[in-house]
């Protein structure tokens, strides 16, 4: 079989699918080097094959994961033990492995994995889909300078990318994993609060989008600290003061420290309940 196949997929949900739209808006690789294997749903498969005319394989999957020069591993922590014993024999040493699966560690995979396998941890978001994932890399023991620098290339297309050390990678998942939904449930608030004022709902999404592309523009590009910025729109006794205060009697900040806090320690428990004995064969 041809070897063309740059990234396989094993897994083909929403973060796959968005790191996918990203590679192929980006030019990483072209949709002929982008192969996609998938536990049973064809539905699926075919809306992915339709969307991005990448490869889908029906019958020559271990060939395709064998001759793929990258691996995303992309299904959910539950299934990864069972799809490294059904797909796990296939993957060599001369490959690059790269996980974003949450909770489990590069030493659990590694342990999975032929010998010497190159594994590196990978936790995007799902904002990869337009190029704006903040994704964070780090590398297993059997990783060098080199597929690290490959790996940080392939995010770069895709957003920004850090790397750092494995043990705050739960901390990563609960942060810029999970955190994109964090500011979606601010947008529905917003927009709910607008739309209960009596504002037509294509105006507050105007206004709430705006507001939320301008204060990231404000932060990217002034470079002030959050709190500067915030003191600027708050006027001494005025309407931001009053809402600001309200947000405060509510423990808004609080509510959403702890929020982060318990992803991380719900990436911690989903990485400690799959981490039964691996039986590589
Ligand atoms: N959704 C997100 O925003 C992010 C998710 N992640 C991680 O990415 C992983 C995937 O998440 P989602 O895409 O949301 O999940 P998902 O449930 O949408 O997709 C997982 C896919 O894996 C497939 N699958 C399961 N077992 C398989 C097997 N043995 N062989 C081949 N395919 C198999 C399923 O059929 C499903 O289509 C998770 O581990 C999650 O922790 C990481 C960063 C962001
Ligand atoms: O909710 C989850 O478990 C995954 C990991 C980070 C974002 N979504």
């Amino acid at each position: 079989m041809e070897n063309n196949t740059l990234y396989c997929f094993i897994g083909a949900g929403s973060v796959a699918e968005a790191i996918i739209s990203g590679i192929i808006r980006e030019g990483k690789a072209a949709p002929g080097e982008i192969a996609v294997i998938n536990r049973q749903n064809r539905d699926r498969l075919q809306s992915l094959i339709q969307r991005f005319q990448i490869r889908c394989p029906e019958e020559e999957k271990v060939e395709t994961i064998r001759n793929a020069r990258n691996l995303i591993l992309a299904v959910k922590p539950k299934d990864m033990a069972d799809a490294l014993r059904q797909w796990g024999s296939a993957i060599h040493s001369g490959q690059r492995v790269i996980s974003v699966v949450a909770g489990l560690s590069t030493s659990w995979i590694e342990e999975r994995l032929a010998p010497g396998t190159t594994v590196i941890r990978a936790m995007p978001n799902t904002s990869s889909m337009v190029g704006r994932s903040a994704t964070a890399l780090c590398p297993g023991r059997h990783a060098g300078e080199k597929d690290l620098e490959e790996a940080r290339r392939t995010f770069d297309a895709i957003g920004s990318t850090v790397t750092v050390e494995e043990q705050h990678m739960d901390t990563v998942t609960g942060l810029s994993g999970s955190g994109p939904a964090y500011i979606y449930y601010m947008v529905e608030a917003l927009e709910q609060a607008g739309i209960t004022q009596g504002l037509d709902q294509q105006i507050v999404r105007q206004l709430t989008l705006q507001t939320l592309v301008g204060a990231a523009h404000m932060l990217l590009e002034t470079g002030e600290a959050p709190a500067e910025l915030r003191k600027k729109v708050t006027s001494p006794g005025g309407t931001t003061m009053a809402a600001l205060e309200t947000l405060d009697s509510h423990q808004f900040q609080q509510a959403l420290i702890h929020a982060v806090s318990r992803a991380k320690e719900r990436s911690k428990e989903l990485g400690e309940a799959w981490n039964t004995p691996s039986v590589r064969t």
